[in-house]
């Protein structure tokens, strides 16, 4: 009986193989041949596990003009990601089970890849229903919840038997305030960075260390933005894990000056040398973009009122693999990081790696394709990014979803994505 797809001269790091895929899973990895409907040669390519990008910001619902599911699952497969996790501050925030629900109906009517939800907290009852519903985390942003509605969640779950992770966005809003007010609304993005200063990241991860050596119960850092927050981390690593944003690891606040707004994004880029960087990633768990859409008008607001963020999903992968070329940085990094990690901390228990009985989900890679980044190419809604120019050496070149080509030679075709509901086996039906 023939499979549906024989994929040959899959070069990996660990050798050449041939994948026999069936039904969207990967039924083989042979060097042998095998009887298939369809055909795909690899050769000259390296082929990732299909990435996971944890960190997203769909807009969808209720902030569409800015990026919704379509949109941002076209750029997440455009820049090579098999797999998103999609954060919660929509409008209304993906806080109940009754919005949880609605947002997977929409993911799974308009995604075209696969995708995770991290479900937001305000109200303790509604924790048990999402708990249902498979979410990857819960997500809190520290700069907006007072810590004894952290403290209750941390119970929640235990009180639940639950050990779905918290994510959290770790500045500490008292801080923010107090220098915001010290700073009194000067006209200058380097302004907007001193009011949100490292010490609020620090002081803040403080407070999510000591409650998750407390409740031994796991925490995810979001975009950490410096050398020392990750070492305020390190006694912790037991219950915590953490990630880097592109940007927080090779721009800092001098980008500003050029790119004003579009340059702007909570955690604000740090001043060089105190950032974090290539020699830490070892240390770090995952790569997440935060691919956090806003409008060019949006943008061009004043320094205090323009949206933080930055659209990174068409963009992380192309630097990445110029580190590789330049041999910064190993490609094994980018499988751990952008695959391995993401599937392990948020219980993707299908998705990550390249073997027999998982997701038939690939990354295909040219390492040599050389180009520059241009937002006027993106998918996303937004069309600005501070890599804009930056020339890079290899680039995806395929994107496959459970079997499915969704991106191929650089254009996005149709998909039909997948809701996946994390930290158990059951499919979601
Ligand atoms: N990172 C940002 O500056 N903005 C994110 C929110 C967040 O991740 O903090 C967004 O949703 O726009
Ligand atoms: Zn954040
Ligand atoms: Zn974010």
């Amino acid at each position: 009986m023939p499979v549906d797809l024989f994929i040959e001269n899959c070069r990996t790091e660990r050798g050449t193989f041939n994948i026999g895929v069936d039904d969207g899973k990967i039924v083989k990895i042979t060097r042998g041949r095998i009887d298939a409907s369809e055909r795909i040669d690899l050769r000259g390519y390296h082929v990732l596990p299909g990435l996971i990008d944890a960190h997203v910001h769909f807009r969808d619902p209720g902030l569409e003009y800015k990026e919704d599911f379509r949109t941002g699952s076209m750029a997440a497969a455009h820049g090579g990601f098999s797999t998103v996790i999609d954060m919660p501050n929509t409008l209304p925030p993906t806080d109940t089970a009754s919005e949880f629900k609605r947002k997977i109906q929409i993911g799974e009517r308009k995604s075209i890849v696969d995708f995770g939800l991290h479900a937001g907290y305000s109200d303790p009852s509604e924790v048990e229903g999402i708990l249902r519903l498979d979410p990857a985390s819960f997500k809190v942003f520290m700069d907006s919840l007072t810590l004894d509605k952290v403290d209750v969640l941390f119970r929640r779950l235990r009180d639940l038997g639950s050990m779905v992770p918290i994510t959290l966005h770790c500045e500490n809003r008292e801080i923010i305030m107090h220098y915001c007010e010290n700073i009194g609304g000067v006209e200058d993005p380097y302004a907007y960075s001193m009011a949100r200063p490292p010490l609020a990241e620090e002081v803040s991860i403080a407070e999510a260390t000591a409650l998750a050596y407390h409740y031994r119960h796991p925490v995810h850092i979001c975009h950490l933005s410096t050398g020392r927050a990750l070492r305020l981390i390190e006694p912790f690593r037991e219950y915590v894990t953490c990630e880097v944003t592109p940007h927080h690891l090779l721009l800092d606040s001098g980008y500003l000056r050029r790119f004003g707004n579009l340059a702007k994004t909570n955690p604000p880029l740090r001043s060089a040398g105190s950032g974090l960087s290539v020699g830490d990633l070892p240390d770090i768990d995952i790569i997440g973009t935060d691919h956090a859409p806003h409008t060019l008008p949006e943008k061009k607001r004043g320094v205090w009122e323009a949206p933080p963020g930055i659209p990174n999903l068409e963009v992380v992968l192309r630097v990445l693999l110029t580190l590789v070329s330049e041999g910064r940085m190993n490609i094994s990094t980018i499988r751990r990081m952008l695959a391995e990690g993401p599937a392990r901390i948020f219980g993707l228990g299908s998705k990550g790696f390249i073997r027999e009985g998982m997701d038939a989900d690939f990354t295909v890679v040219d390492l040599r394709r050389e180009g520059e980044i241009r937002a006027d190419e993106f998918y996303s809604r937004a069309h600005y990014t501070p890599f804009e120019g930056f020339r890079y050496r290899g680039d995806a070149v395929m994107t496959i979803v459970r079997g499915a080509v969704v991106m191929d030679d650089g254009e996005v075709l149709e998909g039909r994505g997948r809701y996946i509901a994390c930290h158990n086996q059951k499919e979601h039906d």
